[in-house]
Parts: C-alpha cells; structure tokens; sequence
C-alpha cells in the first residue's frame, strides 16, 4: 500500500468560520475508509476540498506517486486524474436504459489516451457485462433507470463512476434511504470496489459503518478527532462526547 491522497495542514473558513481547520488525512491505495462526526464537522467540505469545489486557504493537497498538487487544479483536471465522486442524492440518466446509462460512461473516458479508448470500446458489451455483474444489476440491463428502485439507482450511479475506473471514489452516505437488503449488498459493492482503489464513505449510520471493516476517521470542528480501527474510535471518550453520546 502506498500513499495515494496527502492532505496536509489544509484549513478553509467561510465569512470567518473555519470550517476545516489544520486538516490532515492519508488515503492509501488501495483502502476503504469511513469518514464519521456530528452534522457540521466538515465531512462534505473536506470532499469538497479534494475534488476542486473549494479552494482551501492553507495547506497541501498531494497526489499520485509523483505527489502532484491538487491544488490550483479545477474539479474536471482533479476528474482526469482519477477521483470519482458519489453524492448522495443518484443522478442517473431516468429515460435510459441501464445499459445506455453504464454505455455513456464508458464513452467518456478520463484519461486522454486514444489507444486505450479503442481497446475498450472494441469489448464495450463485455466492459457493460462486467459493470453490471458488479454491481448487480445484470438482469436489469434493459430496463429504464426510472423504474429502478432507490438503491439500485444508487448502483448504477456508483457502477457509472466505476467504468471511469477511477482511483479514488469518494462517496457520500451511500445507506440513505435505503433498505437493510440494500444496505448489504452496497457494503459487499463497494468492499469489492476498495480491493483495487482507494474508496472513502462519508456516513452517519454505525451499522454499515462496521460492515465495512475498514480503517475511521472522526472528524470533529474541521479536525481529525479520532482516528483507527472502529472499536477504538468509537471508545474515544471525545467521539462519544461529541457524536456518539448525543
Ligand atoms: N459554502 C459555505 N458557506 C458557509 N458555510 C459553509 C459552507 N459550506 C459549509 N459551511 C459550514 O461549514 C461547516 C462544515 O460543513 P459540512 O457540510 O462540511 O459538514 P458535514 O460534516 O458534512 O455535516 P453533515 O453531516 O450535516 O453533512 C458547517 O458549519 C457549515 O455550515
């Protein structure tokens, strides 16, 4: 495992208030990571800071194995080098087909390499098939988006971000609205997707936080309050203080 994102020292405030403050949090590639705390403390900014949305006041933002700066860069340059994200609410395309859907995102390829472009074109009903084995929707290729349940829109748009092949997804409170059967199945959905790149969930719910077995960082007041395995953040008196306990 190496370092794939450096964020170091990064602070942002807005009309005064610092809303991410001395930030620093390293993403491996590959891990899975969930990202915790009480509503406030700056859990979408710090997505926002990564992916180029907002630009922070201080700090360093290092990526790649050549430690590029992210920052200065737009949010379609910090797209091109490979950082895919998820919102919470799916914005799939509802008049197509799931395969239309999965097709369209193969047809954009980040990278600007024309030769691996043809070469995935020339298998796109296979790179559809494995898409869509991926994330279980293979016997839904025909149907229109529209009529997919909430968690399978979910799916198709965590599947449209995979066929970027990106190598970091950040994704935000991927659970919402969602049934336990549909919680489970993104849990095994995105575990798989973390064996080959760097994957960050923001979430709320402890449940699904634990079934992704992974490494936590609570952030509290734009900081890293606590951070390691699940047990010991969640026996971190500071994170029971000010997020658990509540
Ligand atoms: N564009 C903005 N202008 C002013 N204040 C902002 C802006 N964006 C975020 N904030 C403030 O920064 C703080 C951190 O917000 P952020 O949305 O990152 O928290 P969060 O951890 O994602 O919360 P939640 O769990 O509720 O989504 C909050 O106090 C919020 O009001």
């Amino acid at each position: 495992m190496s370092t794939l994102l450096e964020v170091s020292g990064v602070s942002v405030s807005f009309d005064g208030f610092r809303a991410i403050n001395n930030l620093s949090i390293q993403i491996a590639e590959p891990e899975m990571r969930a990202v915790i705390g009480p509503n406030g403390a700056g859990k979408t900014t710090f997505m926002d800071i990564v992916t180029g949305k907002t630009r922070p006041d201080e700090g360093r933002i290092t990526w790649g194995d050549r430690s590029i700066s992210l920052i200065g860069m737009n949010e379609s340059q910090i797209a091109q080098e490979g950082i895919g994200r998820k919102f919470q609410k799916p914005t799939v395309f509802e008049a197509q087909t799931v395969r239309e859907n999965i097709v369209m995102a193969l047809k954009n390829p980040r990278g600007p390499f024309d030769l691996l472009f043809k070469r995935r074109m020339s298998g796109l009903e296979d790179r559809v098939r494995g898409i869509s084995d991926e994330i279980g929707l293979t016997d839904a290729l025909d149907q229109t988006s529209g009529a997919l349940s909430h968690g399978q829109k979910q799916w198709l748009e965590i599947g449209m971000l995979l066929a970027q092949d990106p190598r970091l997804l950040l994704v935000d409170e991927p659970a919402a609205g969602m049934t336990p059967a549909e919680r489970e199945h993104t849990t095994d959905l995105l575990v798989r997707a973390a064996k080959t790149r760097a994957v960050v969930v923001v979430e709320h719910d402890m449940e699904f936080v634990r079934r992704l077995n992974c490494k936590v960082t609570c952030l509290h007041q734009g900081s890293v309050l606590a951070e390691g395995s699940l047990d010991h953040v969640t026996k971190n008196q500071d994170v029971i203080d000010v997020y658990l306990g509540r």
